[in-house]
C-alpha cells in the first residue's frame, strides 16, 4: 500500500537502495573510523601516543592507504567529522582516497548520549538539531551514508519502556533526515554488554527494543530498502558466568533478528561492542554458518575489532606503519571471510587478537 504523500521519490529510492548494497556487497563490511577526539584519544593513550591531529590523521591515513585491493573487504568506511576534512601524507583528502578505491564514505552524525531522568542511567541521543542542514553538506562533501549510534543497558529496570521508545523514535526521525538528504542511515540501536545476564535475556531485550526499532522506522515512513542495521549481537553479559560458543550465540541472535529485521533490509552489520578481534570473527562466521535461513547479508561494522592490533602495530612510529597497515589487513579479510561463513581459523591467533576490547558503559 503507498501512503497518501511520498516520502522519497522513485529516483531517490533507487539510489539509496544502490548504495546500501554497494556497502554490504559480498564479501564486504564496515570499518567504523568515526571515533571522536575523545574515544580516539583513549585508544592512543593506551599505545602512549599523544591524542593530537596529526596523530588521528596518521593512523587513518596509514588505515585509508594499507592496500588498493581495500574495496575487497571493505564497502563502506565511517568517518567523524574531523576525519572528513583530513587529508593523506601526499595531500589528498580522505574522502578522495576511499572513494578512487571504490569504497563508500559514511560520516557519524549523532551528538553522543544524555541521561533520561528517572530511569537506572539511561539515556537518548542528542543531535537532531540542525541535522538536515549538516546531511545536505556532508552529502556535497562525498559522504553516502551515515551513523547514529542509540545506547541501551540491561539491568533489573532497563531497558525500560520510556528508554526502548524514545531511542526507536530518534532514530527512525534521524533515518527519515537522512534519507531525505541522499545519505542511507544505518540504524544503531546498541544493547551494551556490561552486566550478568544470561544469553536468553539479551536475546529477549534485543527482540524487544529491535521490533520497537522497526515499529518506529515504519511509521516514519523510512524506506528499509535504503538502510543498515548495525545491531549488538546477542551474548551474555561481561560478568555471566556461562560461557556461550559461537554457535550458541549465532543461534539467538539470527533468532532474534529473524524475528524482527523485515526482509527488505538489505545489510546488518554488527558492531563488535568490546569483543576481541577473534571472538567478533568467530561469532560472524558462526552466523553465516548456521543453518537458520537469512534474508539480509550478515556482515561487520567493526570499530575496535578492526583496529586492535593495528593500534598495538603501530605505536605512534612511522617505522611501524608497513606492520600496522599488515595487521589491519588481516583482521580485515579475515571479517570478509566470515562474512560469508569461510573463516578458517588458524589456531594461532596472535595475542593482541584473543584480547577483551570491552570498556565498562561504553560511551563516547
Ligand atoms: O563496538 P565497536 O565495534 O568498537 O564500535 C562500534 C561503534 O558504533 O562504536 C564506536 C563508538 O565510539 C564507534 O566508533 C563505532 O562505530
Amino acid at each position: 500500500m503507498s501512503p497518501q504523500h511520498q516520502a522519497l521519490t522513485t529516483d531517490q529510492k533507487k539510489e539509496l537502495s544502490e548504495i546500501a548494497h554497494r556497502i554490504v556487497d559480498d564479501g564486504k563490511g564496515i570499518l567504523a573510523a568515526d571515533e571522536s577526539v575523545g574515544t580516539m584519544g583513549s585508544r592512543l593513550k593506551r599505545i602512549n601516543v599523544e591524542n593530537t591531529e596529526e596523530n588521528r590523521r596518521a593512523f587513518r591515513d596509514l588505515l585509508f592507504t594499507s592496500d588498493p585491493a581495500l574495496n575487497k573487504y571493505i564497502g563502506g568506511v565511517i568517518l567523524f567529522h574531523e576525519t572528513l576534512y583530513q587529508k593523506s601524507r601526499d595531500g589528498i583528502l580522505f574522502p578522495k582516497i576511499l572513494k578512487d578505491l571504490g569504497v563508500v564514505v559514511g560520516i557519524k552524525v549523532d551528538k553522543g548520549t544524555a541521561l533520561l531522568a528517572g530511569t537506572d542511567g539511561e539515556t537518548t541521543t542528542q543531535g537532531l538539531d540542525g541535522l538536515a542542514e549538516r546531511c545536505a553538506q556532508y552529502k556535497k562533501d562525498g559522504v553516502d551514508f551515515a551513523k547514529w549510534r542509540c545506547v541501551l543497558k540491561i539491568s533489573d529496570s532497563a531497558p525500560s519502556s520510556l528508554g526502548i521508545y524514545e531511542n526507536a523514535n530518534v532514530l527512525a526521525r534521524y533515518a527519515s533526515i537522512c534519507q531525505q538528504n541522499g545519505l542511507v542511515p544505518i540504524v544503531e540501536p546498541e544493547i551494551l554488554s556490561d552486566g550478568s545476564h544470561d544469553l536468553q535475556r539479551c536475546q529477549y531485550e534485543t527482540e524487544k527494543v529491535l521490533s520497537a526499532v522497526y515499529a518506529a522506522l515504519i511509521h516514519h515512513h523510512v524506506y528499509l530498502e535504503g538502510t543498515l542495521l548495525k545491531p549488538n549481537m546477542v551474548t551474555g553479559g561481561q560478568s555471566c558466568s556461562e560461557k556461550f560458543t559461537p554457535e550458541q550465540v549465532a543461534m539467538a541472535t539470527l533468532t532474534a533478528l529473524r524475528r524482527t529485521v523485515p526482509a527488505a533490509v538489505p545489510g546488518i552489520c554488527f558492531l563488535s561492542g568490546g569483543q576481541s578481534e577473534e571472538e567478533a570473527s568467530l561469532n560472524l562466521n558462526a552466523m553465516n554458518r548456521c543453518t537458520l535461513a537469512r534474508p539480509w547479508r550478515v556482515s561487520f561494522s567493526y570499530g575496535r575489532a578492526l583496529q586492535a592490533s593495528a593500534l598495538s602495530a603501530w605505536l605512534g612510529k612511522p617505522e611501524n606503519e608497513k606492520a600496522a597497515q599488515e595487521a589491519f589487513l588481516k583482521r580485515a579479510q579475515i571479517n570478509s571471510q566470515a562474512s560469508v561463513g569461510q573463516y578458517i581459523p588458524s589456531g594461532s591467533s596472535a595475542s593482541a587478537s584473543s584480547q577483551s576490547l570491552f570498556q565498562p558503559s561504553y560511551s563516547y
